[in-house]
């Protein structure tokens, strides 16, 4: 399954690369990104199946440990981490439904394998939910799939630098890590999507410092359509912090490039 997702990351990049061309965009050598170098890249909205095709850099990954995470944070991430891997037969460790995603701060550098497609894409691009450094000011998260329930569950510890009302999460920020866990899970079913409509009922503040479930759930594919149902509750799960329906639609990566 991980797999699935690095490929659908490598599917966009060797999409993009035409259209990067028509725009007169300089692209360095990555003769392992040439179209025809990739199997199955003629149907569209759909990812291709890869092995890991390029060095053996690997970005850093945010959504491992660090020393700011509280026990909480901690504790919930073993629990959802432990579940990824199940006992099989004679104790043997097998892959289970839940998988840990990964989490990059710039998306094309890792569908690349940690080369650059352009200056023009990446100088300065990061993912928003990972643009700043500082370990615990902002967004640290991680996101686990069940692949079985296509379902997905965020651990999230809000940082002090996403302070709305006095001592609270911002909304936007709710919204946002919303977005990312709802997405991460589109992305995981239907390959390239964006977000086409977002739509959050906030229950009850969220305090900062706190680290909250973000759940989501498949509710229908029909189409290029997605929709997704997502709560924000407390880590015990007995406090409904906020409530969300997304929309999301399959686009293929030439769309992503249209000005
Ligand atoms: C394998 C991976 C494994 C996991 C890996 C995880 C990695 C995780 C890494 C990182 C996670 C981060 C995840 C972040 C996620 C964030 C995503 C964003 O924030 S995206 C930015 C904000 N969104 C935009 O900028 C879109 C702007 N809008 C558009 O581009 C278009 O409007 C678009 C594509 C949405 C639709 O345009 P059209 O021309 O392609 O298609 P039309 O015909 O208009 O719509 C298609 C269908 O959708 C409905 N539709 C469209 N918009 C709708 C709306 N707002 N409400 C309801 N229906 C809508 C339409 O009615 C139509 O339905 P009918 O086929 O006729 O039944």
């Amino acid at each position: 399954m991980l797999r699935r997702a690095v490929s659908a990351f490598c599917y966009a990049a060797a999409r993009a690369i035409p259209a990067l061309r028509q725009r007169n965009i300089a692209l360095p050598q990555l003769p392992f990104l040439r179209a025809s170098l990739i199997p199955g890249l003629n149907s569209d909205y759909q990812s291709v199946t890869l092995s890991w095709p390029f060095s053996s850099f690997r970005p850093r990954d945010y959504s491992l440990p660090n020393p700011s995470w509280s026990p909480q944070m901690l504790r919930l991430y073993n629990y959802y981490n432990n579940l990824c891997e199940q006992d099989g037969e004679g104790g043997k460790k097998e892959i289970g439904p839940w998988i840990r995603l990964p989490s990059y701060n710039r998306t094309v550098k890792y569908a690349t394998g940690g080369q650059c497609l352009s200056k023009v894409l990446q100088a300065k691009a990061r993912l928003f939910t990972r643009n700043i450094e500082e370990e615990g000011a902002a967004f640290e998260y991680a996101m686990f799939l069940n692949t079985e329930e296509k379902a997905a569950v965020c651990v999230f510890q809000a940082g002090p630098l996403l302070e709305g009302p006095v001592g609270n999460l911002h909304g936007g920020a709710i919204a946002t890590i919303i977005d990312t866990v709802t997405g991460a899970l589109s992305i995981y079913l239907g390959g390239l999507v964006v977000t086409a409509n977002l739509n959050v009922n906030y229950r009850s503040p969220i305090p900062l410092g706190s680290v909250v479930l973000v759940h989501a759930a498949l509710e229908k594919m029909e189409d290029r359509k997605i929709y997704i149902s997502c709560q924000v509750t407390s880590s015990d799960g007995s406090k409904l912090h906020t409530e969300a329906t997304a929309l999301f639609v399959k686009v293929n990566v030439g769309h992503l490039f249209e000005r």
